[in-house]
C-alpha cells in the first residue's frame, strides 16, 4: 500500500529594515518597519513554501528561487506558493492542511489572521479551515523580542491529490 500522507516542516527569518509595511501571510501590513529580503519578505509564505517543499524532500526555497536571480528581486512571494502547489500536484500531492506560526513583538498580527488565512487559501485552492495562522511574542527575549527581525514557523500535511 502506497504512503497516503506526507509531512512537512519550514522556518525562515527576515531583518527589519527601512520601510512602512511588511507582506505578511499574502496580505499588506502597515508597519513602521520593512525587512530586508531579495523579494517581498514574506517570512510566513517562506516558511510555507520550504513546509511544501520539505513535505516531498523537493529542497527549500532557495534552490527554486535563488537569491542570485534577478527574476525574484522584489517578487510577489504568492508566486512562490502557487509553483510549490504546481510541483505538488504534479506529484499527486496537495496540502490537507497547513499551520503557521509568526513570532514577533509588533506588528500585531492577530487583526490579520483571517485576511491571511484567505489569502492563503484562495493560493492553495482550499478550504479556509485548512489553513490556520498564529502568532506569538517571545516575551521580548531574543531577537524577536528585541524588535530587530521577524520569524515563521509552518507544518503542512499533503494528502493524494
Ligand atoms: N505579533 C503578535 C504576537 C502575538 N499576538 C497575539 O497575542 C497573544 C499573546 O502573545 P504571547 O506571545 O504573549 O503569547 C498571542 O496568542 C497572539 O494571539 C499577535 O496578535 N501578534
Ligand atoms: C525568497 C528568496 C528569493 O530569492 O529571497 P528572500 O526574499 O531574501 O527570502 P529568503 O527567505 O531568504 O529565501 C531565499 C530566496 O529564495
Amino acid at each position: 500500500m502506497s504512503i497516503q500522507v506526507r509531512i512537512g516542516h519550514g522556518f525562515d527569518v527576515h531583518a527589519f529594515g527601512d520601510g512602512d509595511h511588511l507582506m505578511l501571510g499574502g496580505v499588506r501590513v502597515p508597519h513602521a518597519r520593512g525587512v530586508l529580503a531579495h523579494s517581498d519578505g514574506d517570512v510566513a509564505l517562506h516558511a510555507l513554501c520550504d513546509a511544501m517543499l520539505g513535505a516531498l524532500a523537493l529542497g527549500d526555497i532557495g534552490k527554486h528561487f535563488p537569491p542570485s536571480d534577478e527574476r525574484w528581486k522584489g517578487a510577489d512571494s504568492r508566486a512562490f506558493v502557487r509553483h510549490c502547489d504546481a510541483l505538488l500536484r504534479e506529484r499527486g500531492w496537495r496540502v490537507g492542511n497547513c499551520d503557521i506560526t509568526v513570532v514577533c513583538e509588533r506588528p500585531k498580527v492577530g487583526p490579520r489572521v483571517q485576511a491571511m488565512r484567505e489569502a492563503i487559501a484562495a493560493e492553495l485552492d482550499i478550504a479556509i479551515d485548512a489553513v490556520s495562522v498564529k502568532a506569538t511574542t517571545t516575551e521580548t527575549l531574543g531577537f524577536t523580542g528585541r524588535g530587530e527581525g521577524i520569524a515563521a514557523h509552518a507544518v503542512c500535511l499533503l494528502v493524494r491529490a
